[in-house]
């Protein structure tokens, strides 16, 4: 079998369209959504997803600000910058760029980002409200990913999904979602013991370990959905995913590229979350001055 590839380029672009449209409505309407981005040091990767995030919001057509910080920065003077951009007007959604250094609180900062601006969904409100199935921002990885999903025709109901990753950002709220569309849900992590049984079992396997082509075909159910998130640098310092790409399609029946797949779909779906924050923003404001 060769898998099918999932394009989420294509996909993403397809969304953007439909996210570049909302914001000319609203910007018509006198309101134009603004994507804010802290960035803390100089870490190269970092450096490119933030580009890649104002090339994009840029695109759609909404106000992008970056505001870049040295890595010494104090955790006092990042929470008078994302106090500051609590209070922007201009400003729908304040994304501050995880890693932080190990001298600043990562929960305290997320916990100080206005919850009506956490186009990550990483607030503690945000989780919360996803966990319980309420309206929220959903963090944008995941959403991706379901997206991604829905688009592709990938049925959930009743499947069995299997991730492999734990982390707050992506591999945990990743099974509240698939969990909330009916699939069966396991998640696996760095105690796991005998990995393969577990992955062998998945219709749908979710990779986000963050290790360079970890994931083989010896892990993988024939025909098998396969969603690589990983980012990484492989020996020749190319851009690879978790998934041994090569060996995974032949055993797959649809998987996601590195680059090409999770990454952009990451992007779309925070401007479609800033969209949303715009939205709500000015339709209030609008009550207000009736
Ligand atoms: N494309 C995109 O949009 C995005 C890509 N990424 C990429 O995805 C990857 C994962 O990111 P993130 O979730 O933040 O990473 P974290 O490092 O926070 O989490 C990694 C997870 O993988 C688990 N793990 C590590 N080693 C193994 C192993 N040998 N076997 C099984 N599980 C293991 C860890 O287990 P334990 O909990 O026990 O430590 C942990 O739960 C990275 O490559 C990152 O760059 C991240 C965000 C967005
Ligand atoms: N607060 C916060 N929110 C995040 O969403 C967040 C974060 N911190 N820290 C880092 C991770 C990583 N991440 C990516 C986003 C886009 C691509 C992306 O666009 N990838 C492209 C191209 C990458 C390239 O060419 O370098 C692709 O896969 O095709 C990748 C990774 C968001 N993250
Ligand atoms: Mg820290």
């Amino acid at each position: 079998m060769t898998a099918k590839i999932i394009d989420g380029v294509a996909i993403g672009k397809e969304l953007r369209g439909e996210i570049k449209e909302g914001v000319s409505i609203l910007e018509a309407s006198g309101c134009k959504p603004g994507l804010a981005v802290i960035l803390v040091g100089e870490d190269p990767a970092s450096q490119t997803y933030v580009k890649n995030k104002e090339k994009s919001s840029v695109e759609a057509g909404m106000k992008s600000e970056l505001i870049r910080l040295p890595a010494t920065v104090t955790e006092k003077e990042l929470l008078s910058h994302v106090d500051q951009l609590n209070k922007d007007e201009t400003i729908h959604g304040i994304l501050v760029q995880l890693p932080l250094p190990k001298h600043i609180n990562e929960d305290l900062v997320i916990q100080a980002i206005d919850p009506r601006k956490d186009v990550d969904g990483f607030h503690p409100q945000s989780v919360g409200k996803m966990m319980i199935g309420q309206e929220t921002f959903l963090p944008c990885t995941p959403h991706g990913i379901m997206e991604m999903l829905n688009r592709t025709g990938v049925e959930i109901a009743g499947k069995h999904a299997v991730i492999i990753g734990r982390s707050n950002i992506v591999g945990k709220p990743m099974g509240q979602l698939l969990l909330q569309k009916d699939a069966t849900v396991t998640y696996c992590h760095s105690r796991t013991k005998d990995l393969p049984s577990f992955t062998k079992q998945a219709d749908i396997l979710i990779v986000a370990i963050g290790r360079a082509k970890f994931v083989t075909d010896e892990h993988i159910k024939d025909g098998a959905i396969v969603i690589d998130v990983g980012m990484n640098r492989d020996e020749n310092g190319k851009l690879c995913g978790d998934v041994d790409f090569e060996k995974a399609k032949t055993v797959a029946s649809a998987i996601t590229p590195v680059p090409g797949g999770v990454g952009p779909m990451t992007i779309t779906m925070l401007l479609k979350n800033t969209l949303q924050s715009a939205e709500m923003a000015c339709k209030k404001g609008d009550l207000q001055a009736e």
